[in-house]
C-alpha cells in the first residue's frame, strides 16, 4: 500500500493554505534550477501535504518564466504522490460563469517559449498523453467540490497559452470553436512534466471572467479577474481541506497507471544513456532508469 502525500500547487491568488498543522516553509534545491518559491510543508487532517505557490509569494514570475521542470522535480523530491493544481482561468462558454469550477479532463497545449520535458538528447522518452489528468483524483476533487455544493462541472478542455497578454477576440473564438472550456496560462508543460515524473495530477481551474469573447466582457482585466479570483481562492481552501482527508488515505498504485508512465517509455538504448542526464533524472525517473 501506498502512503499518499498531497502536493498543492496554488495559482494565481493562493499563495498560501489554511489549516496546515506544524506548517513550515522550506528552501527545495533541484537539478533544474529553483522552484518558483519556498515549499510549505504540513499535515492536514493527519495526512502529509506540500504547498507550493505556483508564481511565487506576490506573484514575482510570469507564466513563461516559471521553472515548470523545477516545481514538479521539488514535489517528486519531497515524496508526493497526488498533484492538485489550483488555477484561475477565463470561460469560453456561457454556461461557465465567473465563480464556476471546472474539474477539467483534457488539454490543448499553444505554450511554445518553455521547457516542456525532463528528457531530451541523451535520454529520449516519450510518455502517453491521451488522458492527461488522474480520474482518480478528477473524480475525488468533484466528489469534495459536489459535496460543500460548490458550482462545479466534470469535464471540460481546458486551452494553454502562451500569455502574458490575454487572448484577442479572434483567438477567444477560435478556441470556443474547439470546444474548449476554459483558457489560460499554465497547465502545460506542468501536466506533462508532472506526467513524465509519474505523479498523479488533475487541475480544478476557477473561472474568473469570461475572457474576450462574450458580449458583456469586451475586455479582461486584471483588476476584474483579482475580484473574483479572491472569492474563488477562499473556496477552493475549502475545498483542500474536503478533499484530502479523502485522497490521503492509504491506497494501492493508481488504477489510471499514471505513478508507472514510464514503463516501455525511455527508447533510447541503455548503452547509450548520457550519465550526466540520468543524473539529473535520478529523481523524477530513477525508477526506470536505475
Ligand atoms: C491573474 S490572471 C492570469 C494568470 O492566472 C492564471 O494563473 P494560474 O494558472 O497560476 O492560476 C493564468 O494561467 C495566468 O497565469
Ligand atoms: N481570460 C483568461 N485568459 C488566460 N488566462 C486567464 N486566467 C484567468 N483568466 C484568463
Amino acid at each position: 500500500m501506498i502512503q499518499p502525500v498531497i502536493g498543492i500547487i496554488g495559482g494565481s491568488g493562493l499563495y498560501d493554505i489554511d489549516g496546515l498543522e506544524d506548517k513550515t516553509w522550506r528552501r527545495v534545491e533541484t537539478p533544474w534550477g529553483d522552484p518558483s518559491d519556498e515549499l510549505m510543508f504540513g499535515r492536514l487532517a493527519g495526512i502529509q501535504c506540500v504547498f507550493l505557490p505556483r508564481h511565487g509569494r506576490g506573484h514575482p514570475t510570469s507564466p513563461t518564466h516559471l521553472n515548470y521542470r523545477a516545481n514538479i522535480d521539488a514535489l517528486k523530491r519531497c515524496g508526493v504522490t497526488d498533484v492538485l493544481s489550483l488555477s484561475a482561468v477565463g470561460s469560453l462558454k456561457a454556461e461557465l460563469p465567473p465563480g464556476h469550477f471546472v474539474v477539467v479532463d483534457q488539454f490543448i497545449d499553444r505554450s511554445f517559449a518553455r521547457e516542456k520535458t525532463f528528457f531530451g538528447d541523451g535520454i529520449v522518452a516519450h510518455v502517453s498523453m491521451a488522458h492527461p489528468v488522474c480520474n482518480r483524483l478528477g473524480d475525488a476533487l468533484h466528489g469534495a467540490a459536489s459535496g460543500l455544493s460548490l458550482p462545479v462541472t466534470r469535464g471540460g478542455t481546458y486551452l494553454v497559452m502562451e500569455g502574458p497578454q490575454f487572448s484577442t477576440k479572434a483567438e477567444s473564438e477560435l478556441y470556443r470553436s474547439w470546444g474548449c472550456s476554459v483558457i489560460g496560462m499554465t497547465n502545460m508543460p506542468e501536466a506533462k512534466l508532472a506526467r513524465e515524473a509519474e505523479l498523479c495530477y488533475a487541475t480544478v481551474a476557477m473561472v474568473t471572467d469570461f475572457d474576450c469573447w462574450h458580449p458583456d466582457h469586451d475586455h479582461v482585466t486584471v483588476e476584474a479577474v483579482v475580484q473574483v479570483l479572491l472569492g474563488n481562492a477562499d473556496k477552493a481552501r475549502g475545498l483542500v481541506q474536503a478533499a484530502v482527508p479523502e485522497l490521503g488515505k492509504p491506497r494501492a498504485l493508481c488504477p489510471c497507471g499514471c505513478d508507472r508512465a514510464l514503463d516501455n517509455a525511455v527508447i533510447t538504448a541503455p548503452s547509450m544513456r548520457d550519465p550526466a542526464l540520468a543524473a539529473k533524472l535520478s529523481v523524477v525517473a530513477g525508477r526506470v532508469l536505475g
